[in-house]
């Protein structure tokens, strides 16, 4: 009914704003959109579900996350992708695993200072209903 939809409506104005904060960030610009084959040929092939933020943008809108939990999953997703594709100890992947914690800790920091606890709490009772 109406709460819901405002409850769900709130929650995807979160994602969006905390979303928006990542892409605008230099250093996740590795992550702001899907690894293209061309240029990284072996990517798909080592990543099984590749993940990155335009994809999460458009899942927001499409209302694909009806919990900021089911956002976290693909945090997390971009976060291990980002290891288990980077990991040796050159430059260039020890950098990319460090912005790749950096973008996990800066989403959980934004979550526990920004979003009011009983929104999430109501958006997983939500979930569970449906
Ligand atoms: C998105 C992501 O994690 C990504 C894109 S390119 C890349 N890594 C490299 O190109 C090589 C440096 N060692 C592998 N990682």
């Amino acid at each position: 009914e109406k709460q819901e939809e405002d409850t769900l409506r709130e929650l995807r104005l979160f994602l969006r704003s905390l979303t928006d904060r990542l892409v605008q960030d230099r250093r996740f610009k590795a992550f702001t959109k899907p690894v293209d084959k061309d240029q990284v040929p072996d990517y798909h092939s080592v990543v099984q579900h590749p993940m990155d933020l335009s994809t999460m943008l458009s899942k927001i809108d499409q209302q694909k996350y009806l919990t900021v939990k089911d956002y976290l999953h693909d945090v997390d997703l971009i976060w291990n992708n980002a290891l288990h594709y980077n990991p040796d100890n050159d430059p260039y992947d020890r950098q990319i695993r460090h912005r790749a914690y950096a973008l996990r800790d800066m989403v959980h920091g934004i979550i526990k200072a920004e979003l009011e606890e009983d929104v999430e709490r109501n958006c997983e009772l939500i979930k569970e209903a449906r």
